[in-house]
């Protein structure tokens, strides 16, 4: 059972003497307890305004959210900005790419640490240290005793990114989300947050969305994908299923532009020809068109429908050609959850 519902989310940024940027389009999908959901795409797709909407951390002024946040029976696009913070760290917390921008440089960890616990609970000033403490252990943080009275700049990134996750498991959140958690820490940095982040949602069973171009990050941590582009949710399915059998070319573009040990020495890597920047606007047709090679003209007549490329698990793909498709699939108008 999802406890996060989003349903039709389309953000659009309006800036006077500007025509409106429609930054992410009737975005749909569900996080159940203790799954991890990806969010995949290149730079400029949607993802952290996807995240940022979600979250109810977008400015009020010149940007206009429609679609349902669905926490449970509440909506979170109508709460006024106070319920908003109550939900934020108590319910629903967020992980960003540079802990260095998000941590108070001039504040020691314990402090923000316990500033974070004290506000959301009744702890007393000792408890919410003891409790710091063992957070920082929790992460993995050796010594963590000292290390709560020592400032961000004396920890290293992967420490930093450690704390950052101490701060927004605090409360013991439904959900987080992780937005490029890793992209800044070397590789094998990366791999242990990730490790923490699996265990803290197997453990402590919160819904985990995670956002990045990395469909490594994806195949190692998430049980649901969903590759965004130009705004749109254009492929969902299992993780499984979507790196077993790519449906819309664009995923399958994406996979195939990841260097493979196998690969020929020499021989020249996959790439997706043009950028993000040739696109279509959805309501025309394909916004992918321009790039792909299987495009037909069929696929400049309209926005694309939605095709059912599985018969036995949800795996849907927002286009008319699909790769790998089953003789007996079909295309869908209305479905619940992913691609709509
Ligand atoms: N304040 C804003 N005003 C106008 N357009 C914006 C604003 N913020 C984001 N956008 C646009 O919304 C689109 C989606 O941006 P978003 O940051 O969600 O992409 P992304 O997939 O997360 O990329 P990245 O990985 O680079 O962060 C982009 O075209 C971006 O230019």
């Amino acid at each position: 059972m999802s406890f996060l519902q989003v349903r039709d989310l389309t953000v659009t940024f309006q800036r006077s003497g500007h025509p409106p940027v429609r930054a992410v389009d009737g975005v749909t999908l569900d996080v159940a307890a203790g799954q991890s959901v990806g969010i995949v795409g290149e730079s400029g797709s949607g993802k952290s305004v996807t995240s940022l909407a979600i979250m109810g951390l977008l400015p009020r002024r010149g940007v206009k959210v429609t679609g349902q946040v669905l926490l449970g029976d509440r909506d979170l696009t109508t709460l006024t900005p106070r319920q908003m913070r109550d939900v934020r760290g108590s319910e629903v917390a967020m992980i960003f790419q540079d802990p260095m921008t998000s941590l108070n440089p001039v504040i020691t960890v314990g402090r923000q640490l316990t500033e974070v616990i004290t506000r959301h609970s009744q702890a007393s000033r000792v408890d919410a240290r003891r409790e710091a403490e063992s957070l920082l252990r929790r992460v993995g943080i050796p010594d963590p005793a000292r290390r709560l009275g020592e400032y961000p700049h004396q920890l290293s990134g992967g420490m930093r990114q450690r704390v950052m996750i101490a701060i927004a498991i605090a409360c013991r959140p439904k959900l987080l989300i992780a937005d490029e958690p890793t992209t800044a820490l070397d590789v094998t940095i990366q791999a242990q947050i990730l490790d923490l982040l699996r265990d803290l949602v197997s453990e402590s069973g919160c819904g985990l969305i995670m956002i990045t171009h990395d469909l490594g990050v994806v195949a190692g941590l998430c049980d649901d994908v969903h590759v965004m582009y130009a705004g749109r949710v254009v492929e969902s399915a299992t993780a499984t299923n979507l790196f077993g059998q790519p449906s819309h070319p664009y995923t399958d573009g994406l996979l195939r532009s990841i260097p493979r040990m196998d690969d020929d020495r020499g021989a020249a890597l996959h790439t997706i020809r043009g950028s993000v920047r040739d696109l279509v606007p959805w309501d025309r047709g394909c916004a992918f068109q321009p790039r792909c090679d299987r495009a037909v003209d069929a696929c400049l007549a309209g926005p694309p429908a939605v095709t059912d490329v599985s018969v036995t698990s949800p795996h849907r793909a927002r286009c008319i050609r699909p790769v790998n498709l089953p003789a007996s699939s079909k295309s869908v108008s209305t479905v619940k959850g992913g691609v709509r």
